[in-house]
Order: structure tokens, then C-alpha cells, then sequence
């Protein structure tokens, strides 16, 4: 495994044994879905209701609008706004940069200069990417092209996303360098309840990668 250190995410969070199990493996980040199509959805009270300690605490919408999606981080208690739909830029900066995380899709892109154009775009209208497989959505489990993601050079840090678990990781990280990393079902046991041996068999081995500091 490629010797950088990281951060890492874990999302789709519905139940607190999940949040303590994942803390403990030393995730940063933690993720609740709001959007009410999931299998993963939680209600904004449930997780403002989940203690997660001194982890960042990061909110994924799809259709809502800022000035919802400003009033469930008030709710639930959010860091960050997962920008996971066809949210503009000026929904971004409504909600406060420094607070969104964008979710670009490469499959979207005919190259990864386009891409990269997007992520231009989109740079001072958010603090993080999170770079996703498919065109649309998220929790597919499914893998993006880790190796046309090598050439990239983001202007704002960017999370992995897509299919990743204990058997993908370590090709993940030979093949491309994320600032973070972000695992949802490969992690769990079934849609929405993560499975703690999952979890250990992902995270155990990235420990001595991943005493990442978040200013
Ligand atoms: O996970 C969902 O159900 C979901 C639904 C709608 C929008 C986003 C969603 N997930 C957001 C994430 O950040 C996932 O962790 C990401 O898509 C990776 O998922 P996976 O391929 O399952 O690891």
C-alpha cells in the first residue's frame, strides 16, 4: 500500500453502535443520509441523537435545497454538506464553502482533464470532493477507474467513493492517491447496518496510514 497518509469516512450511518465501532477503527469522518430513497436514511432528530464524539459529522443530500439542507445541519448537528445531486454553485456558496463537499461523478467525463476542468469550477465553492462511481446517486458499490484517477491533480482535497472494502483498499490506494477515503456498503451487513467485522477487516490494516490531521 502506497505510504500517504489519509482520512477516512465512513458513511450511511444509521445506528450508534455503528458510529462507536467505526470512531474506535479511527474514522474522521462520519456520514447520515438524508435523502428519504435510501435504504440508509435516517430522520434529522435520530442523528442529531448519535454521539460522535469529536469526528466530523457530514450531512449527504440529493434533492434538497439550501436553505433545507442549512436547516438539518442546524438539526443534526453537521460539519458538512455532501452535495450528492444537481446542486449549483450558488447553493454551495449559500451554504458556506468552507461546509461542502462535492460529489463529482468521472464516469460523467470524457477525460480526466475534464474533470479536472470541473473540479476548477467547483474549487472555491467547496472545502472537499468526493469523487463517485456512476453518473448519479451514491451507495451503488460499485468501483471507479482508480488508475485514470492517478494523472489527478484536485485543487481542493477529494475523497475516493465507489465500491470500496477490505478486498478493494489496497488496489485502490496502489493505483491513486485520495486525500480521503470514503466506505459505505462495503462495509456493511446489510443496507444500513455496517457490519463491525467489515469495518475492522477494512480499517485494521490502514492504521498506519491514517493519523491524519484535520485542521
Ligand atoms: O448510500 C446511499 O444510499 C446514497 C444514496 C443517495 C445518494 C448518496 C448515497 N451515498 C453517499 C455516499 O457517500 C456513499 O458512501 C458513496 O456513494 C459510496 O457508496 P458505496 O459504493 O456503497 O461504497
Amino acid at each position: 500500500m502506497k505510504k500517504h497518509s489519509f482520512a477516512i469516512k465512513v458513511c450511511g450511518i444509521t445506528r450508534q453502535s455503528d458510529l462507536s465501532t467505526a470512531m474506535g477503527m479511527g474514522a474522521h469522518f462520519c456520514g447520515f443520509i438524508f435523502h428519504p430513497g435510501s435504504p440508509r436514511y435516517i430522520a434529522p432528530s435520530r442523528a442529531a441523537a448519535l454521539d460522535s464524539a469529536l469526528i466530523r459529522r457530514v450531512g449527504v443530500f440529493v434533492n434538497q435545497n439550501a436553505e433545507e439542507i442549512m436547516d438539518i445541519m442546524k438539526t443534526a448537528r453537521l460539519e458538512f454538506a455532501q452535495l450528492h445531486g444537481a446542486h449549483s454553485l450558488d447553493c454551495a456558496r449559500r451554504i458556506g464553502p468552507e461546509k461542502v463537499i462535492r460529489v463529482l461523478w468521472p464516469d460523467r467525463y470524457e477525460s480526466v482533464d475534464a474533470l479536472q476542468r470541473e473540479m476548477e469550477l467547483w474549487a472555491d465553492s467547496c472545502a472537499w470532493f468526493l469523487l463517485d462511481a456512476g453518473s448519479q446517486g451514491g451507495g451503488h458499490g460499485v468501483s471507479l477507474d482508480w488508475t485514470s484517477l492517478a494523472s489527478l491533480s484536485s485543487p481542493r482535497p477529494w475523497f475516493l467513493a465507489g465500491g470500496l472494502s477490505s478486498a478493494s483498499l489496497n488496489r485502490a490506494l496502489e493505483q491513486c492517491s485520495p486525500d480521503g477515503i470514503d466506505l459505505n456498503s462495503g462495509v456493511e451487513a446489510i443496507p444500513g447496518q455496517k457490519s463491525p467485522q467489515k469495518l475492522l477487516a477494512a480499517l485494521k490494516p490502514l492504521t498506519p496510514y491514517t493519523p491524519y490531521h484535520i485542521a
